[in-house]
């Protein structure tokens, strides 16, 4: 494996140990008009080498769950109770809130890699791209430059781009390349745990389609785990083994992939999945979700009433539709 010389651990022989464990977890953010519960007791489990999918509409809490688990919590949020253990490959599991400032910075792209929203973005404009992969590399690993130049340019071709790309800046990229060279580093230092945050939202659909493919073909060639953020539920047909569904900061299902799609339990499920359109068919008008999500200071519905249809533009594979 190309980055070998920066983990030796084979993560594939570790695939169905525990890796996350989040238990009763409670991000509260103070606002003017009251504390807003925005992820209010959340439990959840991940398994090494699964593909977790979570999904839900705008503002129930997403990232700032995700933001959580790296300890990236920003004033005026914080995080007001619960536990999440962390299970490093070879290593003893970790309690990450309760890990001080050089713990953290171990943790973060060593063993958890995240891809914010618009991380594509995220690239600085004035420098090239290997200098942008060197500073990650030598900033949380114990390489040397001349190792780190070696490398970038395996890296870049496990993203499908041409090692030439590592001396190019970022305005010579197209979206799609620039999201590629995200991922790339993302796995640089070979990471137990990937976060994407909507990871396909700001690209066109081949570039989407490029994306989803290459997700999965890092999870299945370097054993990598992934909790991957979007409201597109057509990417987690695609990609998820299960899907945890999130409304108003908290989960209301959690279920492998095909259970999800084919037979969902709980009625806002229900909602969001016949919300999708289906390809072919007879032309059905789509079932949306009536109200607005509770306001999370008050726990109530916003007082205008719409009916929420689900954005997706995306359709789900044939497979998963009923
Ligand atoms: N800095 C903040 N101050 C106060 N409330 C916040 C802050 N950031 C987020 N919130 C609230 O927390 C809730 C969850 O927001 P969050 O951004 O996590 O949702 P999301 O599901 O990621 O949405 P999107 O898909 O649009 O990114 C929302 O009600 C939001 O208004």
């Amino acid at each position: 494996m190309a980055n070998s010389i920066l983990q030796s651990v084979d993560m594939k022989s570790l695939i169905g140990t525990p890796m996350l464990e989040i238990e009763d977890l409670r991000v509260y953010y103070d606002t003017v008009s009251g504390v807003s519960k925005a992820i209010d007791s959340v439990t959840l489990n991940v398994k090494r080498g699964e593909i977790l999918g979570i999904a839900g509409e705008s503002g129930c809490g997403k990232s700032t769950l995700t933001t959580a688990l790296l300890r990236l919590t920003q004033r005026p949020g914080y995080i007001a109770g619960g536990s999440i253990r962390f299970y490093p490959a070879n290593k003893k599991p970790v309690s990450l809130l309760e890990l001080g400032g050089e713990q953290l910075r171990t943790i973060r792209w060593k063993h958890i890699s995240y891809l914010p929203q618009g991380s594509m973005n995220s690239l600085n404009p004035v420098l090239r791209i290997a200098d942008q992969f060197a500073d990650v590399m030598l900033e949380h690993s114990s390489i040397t430059k001349r190792e780190a130049l070696k490398l970038i340019p395996h890296l870049l071709q496990q993203v499908g781009l041409d090692g030439q790309v590592s001396r190019m800046f970022p305005h010579e990229l197209s979206g799609g390349m620039k999201q590629r060279v995200t991922i790339a580093m993302a796995i640089a230092l070979n990471s137990d745990l990937v976060i994407a945050d909507e990871p396909t939202t700001a690209l066109d659909v081949h570039n989407q389609r490029i994306v989803i493919q290459m997700l999965g073909e890092l999870r299945d060639k370097l054993g990598m785990t992934i909790i991957l953020v979007t409201h597109d539920m057509a990417v987690h047909a695609e990609l998820a083994d299960r899907v945890a569904v999130m409304y108003a900061g908290s989960f209301v299902e959690i279920g492998d992939v095909r259970q999800i799609f084919k037979a969902p339990r709980h009625p806002y499920t229900q909602g969001l999945i016949n919300s999708i359109p289906s390809v072919g068919g007879p032309r059905v008008r789509l079932a949306g979700i009536r109200g607005n999500t509770p306001v999370p200071v008050t726990g109530r519905p916003a007082v205008v009433s719409t009916l929420v249809v689900h954005r997706s533009c995306r359709v789900v594979p044939r497979r998963y539709q009923r």
